[in-house]
C-alpha cells in the first residue's frame, strides 16, 4: 500500500503521481517543487442576481497550473462540490495531457461552485458572465485558454466570450474554445473527446486481440463523454452497450442497449432511468459487471482499493479525469487489466480544442473528415509512445504517460532556465 492510501483529495493524488514519476526519472529537487505545485490561482467571488430578485454571492477558481509550454489550457466546471483542490488536480492533469499530446500548450482549469440542475438558463448565463468578468484580465487567447467541461456546454461558451469580447473591446473568438460552429467551434469538437478515447481504445484492442465487433462493454456517466462514447463504440467498432449509468441511476440490456433511444429518452427526461428496452440495475455494479471494456466517462475517484478488484474488464477507457485511485491502479496493474489512462484516453477534446485555436487565429476553417484524420493521428502516436514506454520501464499505463509527458515539461523548464 502506498503513503497515501485512503486519501481520495484529487491534488493529493495527483501530487502523489508527480512523486512516482520523479522517481522514475530521477528528477532533481527543484525540479520536483515546480511540478509538485500549481503556478498561478485565482479564487473569485462574485455577486448574482437571482430570478427572484435576490442577490447571491458564488465562489469560482481559476488555476494555471504549469504554462512552461505554453499558454495554460482547460476546461471550467459548474459543480457543487468543486474544491480549489479538485480544480488544481484538474489543472495539473491538464498540464500533462498537452504536453503527452505535444500541444505547445499549458495545463490550467476552472471552476465555479454552484448546482445547474437548480439554475435557469438565465441564471446560468449571469453567473457565466460574472464568472468571466472576475476572472478576465488573467486569460487570454495567448494566456490561458478556457473550455467546456463538466456541466458546461457551448452555448456557456458563447456567453463566455461575448462578455471577454466586451471587456477587451473586440471579437475575441481565440480566448474559449468549445465554441458552437456560428461562433468560431471547430467542426468535430463535440464529439472529440470520446472519438479521441474510441482512436485509443482502437490501438489497445488490437495489441490485446480483442474483436471489438464482438466485445461488450459498460459505461459510467452518460453526458457528453459518454453519450457519444456509447454511439460512436457501436458505429465505429460495432462493440454492443449492455449497461449505462448518470448520476441518477443505471440501465442495462444484455442483447444490448438501443443507444439512438436512449439519447434520445435522456434528451426529454435528463436521466437514463426507465428508458424502454432496459431495466434498472445499480450504478455500483456496472463497474463490477463482466463485460470486455469498462469506459470511466463521469467523476473522479470512482475506482478505489474498495472495488477494482471486483472489476471483469479486460480494458478500462478512462474518458474522465482522475477516475482511478493510486491503490486502484496498483491492484488493476496486478489483475492484468490494460488501462488507457485519463490523461491520453481523454486528451481528444483539448486536441480539437487546439485546432479550433489555430482555426480561429487563421479565421480558416477545416472540415469534419480533416479535423477527424489529424486527431486519430495524434491519439494513435499518443498512444504508442505510452505503450512502448511502459514496456520498456516495466511500469503501467498511467505511470509511463507521466514519464513521456513530465519529461517535455522538464525539458521546456530547463531551457527556458527556470530550473
Ligand atoms: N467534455 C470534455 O471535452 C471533456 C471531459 N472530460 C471529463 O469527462 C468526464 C465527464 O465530462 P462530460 O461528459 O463533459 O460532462 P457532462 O456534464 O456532459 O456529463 C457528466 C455525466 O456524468 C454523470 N454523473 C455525474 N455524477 C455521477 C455519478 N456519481 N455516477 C454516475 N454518473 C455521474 C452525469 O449524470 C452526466 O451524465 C469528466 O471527468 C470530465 O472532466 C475530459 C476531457 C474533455
Ligand atoms: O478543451 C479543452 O481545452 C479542455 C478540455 C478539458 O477540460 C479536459 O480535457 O479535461
Amino acid at each position: 500500500m502506498t503513503e497515501h492510501s485512503h486519501n481520495h483529495n484529487p491534488f493529493h493524488i495527483a501530487q502523489q503521481q508527480i512523486r512516482t514519476c520523479a522517481d522514475i526519472l530521477g528528477l532533481e529537487q527543484s525540479a520536483r517543487e515546480v511540478l509538485l505545485r500549481p503556478m498561478r490561482e485565482f479564487h473569485v467571488n462574485f455577486p448574482v442576481r437571482m430570478d427572484d430578485g435576490s442577490i447571491k454571492v458564488f465562489e469560482g477558481y481559476r488555476v494555471q497550473y504549469n504554462d512552461a509550454k505554453g499558454p495554460t489550457k482547460g476546461g471550467i466546471r459548474f459543480h457543487p462540490d468543486e474544491t480549489i483542490d479538485t480544480v488544481r488536480a484538474l489543472a495539473a492533469w491538464m498540464t500533462w495531457k498537452c504536453s503527452l499530446l505535444d500541444l505547445p500548450l499549458g495545463g490550467g482549469k476552472g471552476g465555479v461552485v454552484c448546482n445547474p440542475k437548480e439554475l435557469s438558463l438565465q441564471e446560468q448565463e449571469r453567473i457565466s458572465r460574472a464568472y468571466i468578468k472576475a476572472i478576465g484580465q488573467f486569460i487570454s487567447p495567448t494566456k490561458d485558454i478556457p473550455a467546456p467541461d463538466v456541466y458546461t456546454n457551448p452555448q456557456i461558451m458563447a456567453w463566455m466570450v461575448d462578455e471577454y469580447s466586451s471587456m477587451v473591446g473586440n471579437n475575441q473568438f481565440g480566448v474559449i474554445t468549445g465554441k458552437p460552429l456560428p461562433l468560431g467551434g471547430s467542426p468535430g469538437r463535440s464529439d472529440a473527446t470520446a472519438r479521441g478515447g474510441m482512436f485509443t481504445l482502437r490501438e489497445a484492442a488490437r495489441e490485446l486481440g480483442i474483436d471489438l465487433s464482438k466485445a461488450t462493454m459498460a459505461i459510467q456517466g452518460y453526458g457528453n463523454a459518454g453519450c457519444y462514447a456509447a454511439s460512436l463504440a457501436e458505429s465505429m467498432f460495432g462493440c454492443k452497450i449492455v449497461a449505462v449509468c448518470d448520476s441518477k441511476g443505471a440501465v442495462g440490456c444484455k442483447d444490448g442497449i438501443c443507444i439512438p433511444k436512449l439519447t434520445q429518452h435522456k434528451q426529454d427526461t435528463l436521466s437514463v432511468c426507465h428508458c424502454e428496452g432496459t431495466e434498472d440495475v445499480s450504478s455500483q455494479s456496472l463497474m463490477e459487471m463482466d463485460v470486455d471494456i469498462l469506459v470511466l466517462a463521469a467523476l473522479e475517484g470512482v475506482l478505489t482499493a474498495k472495488n477494482a478488484d471486483r472489476v471483469k474488464a479486460k480494458i478500462i477507457v478512462e474518458l474522465a479525469n482522475g477516475p482511478t485511485t493510486p491503490e486502484a491502479d496498483e491492484i488493476l496493474y496486478r489483475k492484468g487489466i490494460h488501462v488507457i489512462p485519463d490523461f491520453l484516453c481523454n486528451a481528444g477534446g483539448v486536441t480539437v480544442s487546439y485546432f479550433e485555436m489555430v482555426q480561429n487565429a487563421y479565421m480558416y476553417y477545416w472540415d469534419e473528415k480533416e479535423v477527424h484524420e489529424k486527431l486519430d493521428t495524434k491519439m494513435t502516436r499518443a498512444y504508442h509512445e505510452v505503450l512502448e514506454t511502459s514496456r520498456k520501464f516495466v511500469i503501467n499505463m498511467r505511470q509511463a504517460a507521466y514519464v513521456v509527458a513530465v519529461e517535455r515539461v522538464v525539458e521546456a523548464m530547463r531551457l527556458r532556465g527556470w530550473i
